[in-house]
């Protein structure tokens, strides 16, 4: 039997992962956790029977508890309950596919509480991966890559322990407004921006992968995943999202994995590694698919990325202005209260303000991400 969590049951990542574990009935799940969809939570716990759910919102946990109060499960609520989900007693995984910086403070416990951890979100990585890495190294934890370009790279290191990384390829679809200008993007509306050319996920990130905030934030998640100098992280263009990214080594050869879009493999392969078991879905048709392309990122009408590269080289509590400043611009834009380009100028303004802060504690990096939404709330 495998005893996994999940935190953020009802979006994207986790209801894949509920896919998932649908096809291999020797995993159990343990915990669940949601933001506010209760509906769908109370589905969740009637399916796959867990001893703990937690709802963020205390308004939302009472009235599922109502809900199911035929069922054995205990709810629980804020962030409370999504540490007792991600520290539960059996738990071997924890799946962390909330958004945003929420996920932090769970996954710290979940690692002090010795659970390997299936890590989708990348928001704790970059602003916190100074801590992660180091406790999870000292509480003895795998931190399995769920992000797919990571999960990539993680294959392609397979077997290569001693061998030297001489460059990540971190490749990129370049999202919906690939080859455009900066120019062009000016009048860019929520439903454009929300058309992903190749990945159906949730709305921040694929805005973040509208305006390649995403891949800044994977360029930082990259470096603190295989400890390699952001120098050796080269982001690629790839609009099929077919190679999902790949490793050079010291003789030249690139080491890359491939596959049709689908997030179900990375996250099987987080749950069963080092194991790979089947999976069903479409297979890749060299012929259909005729060719693949490369093209190099466009850093100016992309800001967002240049940004991510810059914050990672002065580290320290920059990323989380970076990714703050992110969060609150993306939830703005989706609420229709700024324009699409005032996102990346949002990140820089703040950036521009901060005061960096080396090596700073989970507390520090909660208090940063307030004063970035404060200076932002200001202007
Ligand atoms: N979707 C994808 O294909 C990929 C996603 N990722 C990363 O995985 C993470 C999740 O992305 P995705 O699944 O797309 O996002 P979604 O928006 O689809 O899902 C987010 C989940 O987090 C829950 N949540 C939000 N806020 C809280 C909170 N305060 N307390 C508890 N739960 C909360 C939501 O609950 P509710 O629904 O109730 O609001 C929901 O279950 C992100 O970091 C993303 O960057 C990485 C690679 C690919
Ligand atoms: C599926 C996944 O891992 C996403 O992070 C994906 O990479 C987004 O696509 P972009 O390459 O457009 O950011
Ligand atoms: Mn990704």
């Amino acid at each position: 039997m495998k005893y996994i969590s999940i935190l953020g049951s009802t979006g994207s990542i986790g209801t894949q992962t509920l896919e998932v574990v649908r096809e291999n009935p020797e995993i159990q799940v343990r915990a669940l956790a949601a933001g506010s969809n209760i509906a769908l939570l109370e589905e969740q716990i009637r399916e796959f029977k867990p001893a703990i759910a937690a709802v963020y919102s205390e308004e939302k946990a009472r009235e599922l508890s109502l809900k199911v109060k035929d069922t054995n499960v205990q709810i629980l609520s804020g962030m409370e309950g999504l540490i007792a989900c991600s520290t539960e007693v059996h738990t071997g995984i924890v799946v962390t596919a909330l958004v945003g910086m929420i996920g932090i403070v769970p996954t710290v416990e979940a690692i002090k509480a010795g659970k390997d951890i299936a890590l989708a979100n990348k928001e704790t990585l970059v602003t916190a991966g100074h801590i992660i890495m180091p406790l999870a190294k000292e509480h003895r934890v795998k931190i399995l890559p769920v992000d797919s370009e990571h999960s990539a790279i993680f294959q392609a290191l397979n077997g290569e322990g001693r061998n030297e990384i001489e460059r990540i390829i971190l490749t990129a679809s370049g999202g919906p407004f690939r080859g455009k200008k900066r120019e062009e993007l000016k009048n860019i509306k929520v439903e454009d921006a929300l058309k992903h050319p190749n990945w159906t996920m949730g709305r921040k990130i694929t805005i973040d992968s509208s305006t390649m905030v995403n891949k800044g934030l994977e360029v930082m998640e990259a470096r603190w995943l295989f400890d390699v100098d952001l120098e050796k992280i080269q982001v690629v263009i790839q609009p099929q999202s077919i190679i999902h990214s790949a490793v050079e080594y010291a003789d030249g050869s690139i080491i890359a994995q491939m596959g049709m879009p689908d997030m179900k493999l990375p996250i099987q392969y987080a749950l069963y590694y080092p194991e790979r078991k089947p999976l069903p879905g479409e297979r890749i048709d060299f012929f259909k698919l005729g060719r693949l392309d490369f093209y190099e990122p466009d850093y100016e009408t992309f800001e967002g990325l240049a940004l991510a590269y810059e914050a990672a080289k002065k580290g320290g509590s920059l990323p989380t202005v970076y990714n703050a400043a992110n969060e609150y611009a993306v939830a703005k834009f989706l609420n229709r209260e700024i324009s699409y380009l005032e996102i990346t100028k949002m990140i820089r303004e703040a950036m521009e303000e901060h005061k960096n802060r080396m090596n700073p504690t989970v507390s520090e990096i909660l208090t940063v991400e307030k004063e970035t939404y404060e200076f932002l709330r200001r202007k």
